[in-house]
């Protein structure tokens, strides 16, 4: 059927001069000129191609007056009382991005009704029409697989989303409170209806946690979660901040440690290696005297760091290292590991592969990382989950359908990030032949997200950006066609734009995201 135009649209101009294909000068006609408003979308109707709609959207909306111009002296400015409305003659000239060719059974299309990419510059002439209501358009797109998370900003278009493009990953952008958090919310929900399954972090366990009853997820809390043992060394090690063979005692003892308490609570055969019984077998010589009390009693009442110190004397002595090394490695780590740290071990008694397999059976687990006081644990704690993920990956062979959703990613996605960054950039470029993905959300683009996630990002969803220079930074992995930062600055809360593969259009438009959570 095609599109009703007098139902749908209402003519507000003409084109100019000096269009493209990509892009056309206009000017609005008076009487409408007020209700044309940048962002808005339009058609254009070009007398020559029958059929045929070039589908834009207006950028630029400039006002003129013939005799009131810049740079020009007029009697106005001393004698503003003078000047009445009869004698100024304003209009407004904008620019249309063209985005897309609508074929409407006209023969440019042979007969067919499905959006195109547009190659044909308009005639100067050609009527513009703005769309008040741009739902017929869904039907001359393709999307295979449709989530909607809002509408066009002003014509109330449910703009279909293809959820197929998810696994090339998706970014959220936006300063704090322009509604990230609610968005990723809505997200949630339409991607668990499509049959996807999500790992959500909640870094502060205020942003997805309260919502779980209504999203029907899974809750489970970080401090049960095991943090992978060579993922724990690498914690200790950087906690530490030694290199060389002082950095490899701290990763053995690290690696021996946590196999220990993960073996001592239930962990089973995984946690038991020969290497380590042979350091653990080891019996207290030399160095082990700084890790004994004075009263034996003293030793039953070892905290866990003691426990660790005494076991890394073990490896330096097993590696021949110098009593210097030995006393600085155990002061240092006095100084900078946490007790937490090693004590918080023996209560995490969740495998990391449980969540994953509990994802993929349940759909949505939620992980409340609100009680982890570390960072360093919290990033262990999603590099631990995504690793677990790889491995079943790598034993099943197949796809996954699995997302993990890590908002305030500065935390965890930046460059110095640790293995957290390092397994959510191996998800951003190896992942979607798996069809294992990332939405990861954060209010700056190229200070908190490492180049290696960030240039991955197949979608983005941005409002109003902290910092400037972000929006060039999209613009080199996305077409942001001639969004500006000036475009951004007129945002309200709830006021995205899509652009990227999910958007059928691949190019920016303008999304009012629905309410979630109760706010109209
Ligand atoms: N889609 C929405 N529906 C209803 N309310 C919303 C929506 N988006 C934003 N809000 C309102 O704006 C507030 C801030 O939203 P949100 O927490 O999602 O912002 P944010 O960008 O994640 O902020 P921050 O970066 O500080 O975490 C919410 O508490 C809510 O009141």
């Amino acid at each position: 059927m095609p599109i009703p135009l007098p139902r749908v649209a209402e003519e507000v101009g003409i084109v100019l001069s000096g269009a493209s294909a990509s892009i056309a000068p206009i000017v609005l006609r008076r009487d409408r000129e007020l209700r044309v408003l940048e962002e808005d979308l339009v058609l254009l109707a070009d007398p020559r191609l029958e059929g045929y709609y070039m589908l834009g959207v207006v950028r630029w909306i400039t006002r003129y007056e013939p005799f009131l111009r810049r740079s020009v002296h007029n009697m106005y400015v001393e004698h503003p009382d003078a000047l009445d409305t009869e004698t100024v003659m304003p209009f407004s000239n904008a620019y249309v991005e063209i985005y897309a060719g609508i074929c409407d059974g006209g023969p440019v299309c042979n007969g067919s009704h499905r959006a195109v990419n547009n190659v044909y510059a308009p005639t100067p002439g050609s009527k513009v029409f703005k769309l008040t209501d741009a739902e017929p358009l869904t039907s001359y797109l393709t999307v295979s697989d449709p989530i909607t998370v809002g509408v066009h900003r002003y014509s109330r278009w449910r703009i279909p989303l293809d959820s197929a493009w998810l696994n090339y990953h998706v970014g959220v952008f936006g300063a704090t409170g322009t509604g990230k958090s609610r968005l990723i919310l809505r997200l949630i929900r339409e991607i668990v209806g499509k049959g996807y399954r999500l790992i959500v972090f909640d870094h502060s366990g205020v942003d997805y946690t309260p919502y779980a009853g209504e999203l029907g997820a899974t809750v489970v809390k970080s401090s049960e979660i095991r943090i992978e043992p060579q993922i724990f060394a690498s914690i200790i090690a950087r906690l530490t901040g030694v290199q060389h063979q002082q950095r490899d005692a701290v990763e053995i003892a690290s690696l021996c440690y946590a196999m220990k308490v993960y073996s001592e609570n239930g962990g089973g055969e995984r946690y038991q290696s020969e290497e380590c019984s042979e350091i653990l077998g080891q019996g207290r010589k030399g160095l082990a005297r700084y890790t004994r009390g004075p009263r034996a009693d003293e030793d039953e009442r070892k905290s866990a760091r003691e426990e660790f110190l005494e076991l890394l004397n073990n490896v330096v002595h097993h590696l021949n290292m110098r009593a210097s090394s030995a006393v600085k490695l155990r002061l240092l780590v006095r100084l900078t590991v946490p007790e937490r740290l090693f004590e918080g071990l023996r209560s995490r008694l969740r495998e990391p592969s449980d969540i994953v397999d509990m994802a993929l059976r349940d759909r949505l687990v939620i992980v409340d990382m609100s009680d982890e006081q570390d960072i360093e644990v919290k990033r262990g704690i999603v590099a631990s989950i995504a690793e677990a993920a790889w491995e079943k990956i790598a034993g099943e062979r197949k796809e996954v359908n699995l997302g993990l959703v890590v908002d305030e990613a500065q935390n965890y996605a930046c460059e110095y990030c640790g293995e957290a960054g390092r397994s959510l950039e191996t998800i951003a470029r190896e992942g979607r032949k798996w069809r294992y993905f990332v939405i990861v959300a954060s209010q700056r683009v190229a200070r908190d997200i490492r180049p290696g996630v960030r240039s991955n990002l197949g979608t983005v969803f941005f409002s109003k950006l902290q910092s400037t220079g972000d929006l060039q930074e999209l613009a080199g992995y996305l077409d942001l066609g001639r969004v500006t930062e000036a475009s951004l600055a007129m945002l309200g809360r709830r006021e995205f734009y899509v652009a990227g593969l999910m958007n059928p259009l691949r190019r920016p438009l303008l999304l009012h995201i629905d309410s979630v959570g109760g706010e109209d």
